[in-house]
């Protein structure tokens, strides 16, 4: 059930630059990835070319030893899931069935949903505290309650490998706090351990859940390692262009943006 993604020499470019230039990484199971940089330094682009969406300029993305673009698109669906930044309803489907619509790799026969589909939809929505918004349309949502139910899709898909681009950027604290847990959970304490991969903007909610972090730096420069080593105050410095100082209070750190005084 677990699955193994690597990176091997992984360029990628948008128009004339590179975002990634050579990268080879192994992802492994019960690890959770935070991919970390600035605005357009390539997060989205490094998903989507993990998901097998987008082919490299150079260099490969496999899947348990198989390039991700010789997987048939239903095996592939079955081993990673994907969580987009964004989604777009154009009908006023019911959450539940938002949800299964991520069961669809695991149909059999008719491609009717069994009980066990429906059970797996309403755990993904019940682990999510999302149980009650079952039979809501999808349109009612607001912006977090819509990202907690793809999320809900994604988990309900049941792949080793989750790939999720901004799960958290509409959420307040405590469901960004929430959704961490029982992705964190997931990844480490089920019996088969998942991988986690997902891009995120605050660097210390990435301290504090990811195993690992990956830093793109927009130059084509990617740091990989331990999250609270990559995302020193050092490198994200250099990383975002702005100083920032890690604070300690007990057991806590924090990143913090140095005061800048603004000159007259
Ligand atoms: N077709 C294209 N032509 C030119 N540049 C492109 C194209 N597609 C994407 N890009 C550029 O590639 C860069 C990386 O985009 P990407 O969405 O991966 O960044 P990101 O790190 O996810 O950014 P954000 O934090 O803003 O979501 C951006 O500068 C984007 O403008």
């Amino acid at each position: 059930m677990n699955a193994s993604l690597r990176v091997d020499r992984l360029s990628l470019r948008a128009a004339s630059r590179t975002l990634v230039a050579e990268l080879t990484q192994a992802f492994a199971p019960g690890e959770v990835w935070c991919i970390a940089g600035p605005n357009g330094a390539g997060k989205t682009t490094l998903l989507a070319a993990l998901a097998g969406l987008s082919k490299p300029a150079a260099g490969s993305v496999s899947l348990d030893g198989i390039d991700v673009g010789d997987w048939r698109a239903a095996d592939l669906a079955r081993r990673r899931a994907l969580m987009p930044q964004s989604t777009h309803d154009a009908f006023n489907a019911t959450v539940l069935d938002i949800v299964m619509l991520n069961r669809f790799p695991h149909l059999t026969g008719w491609g009717w949903e069994s009980d066990a589909d429906l059970h797996a939809a309403h755990a993904a929505l019940d682990v999510l505290g999302l149980a009650s918004f079952a039979m809501r349309g999808v349109l009612s949502l607001s912006g977090g309650e819509r990202q907690r139910v793809a999320l809900a899709a994604t988990l309900c898909q049941d792949a080793p490998l989750l790939l999720l681009d901004e799960p958290l950027s509409h959420l307040d604290l405590h469901h960004q706090i929430e959704c961490l847990d029982v992705l964190t959970a997931w990844a480490r304490y089920r019996s088969d351990s998942r991988t986690i991969i997902f891009s995120c903007h605050d660097l210390n909610l990435a301290r504090r859940y990811a195993t690992h972090a990956l830093l793109l730096d927009g130059a084509g420069h990617a740091h990989a390692g331990p999250a609270r080593d990559v995302l020193s105050a050092e490198r994200a410095s250099a990383a975002f262009g702005y100083p920032l100082i890690l604070i300690h209070q007990g057991d806590h750190e924090a990143l913090v943006p140095v005061m800048r005084v603004p000159e007259l």
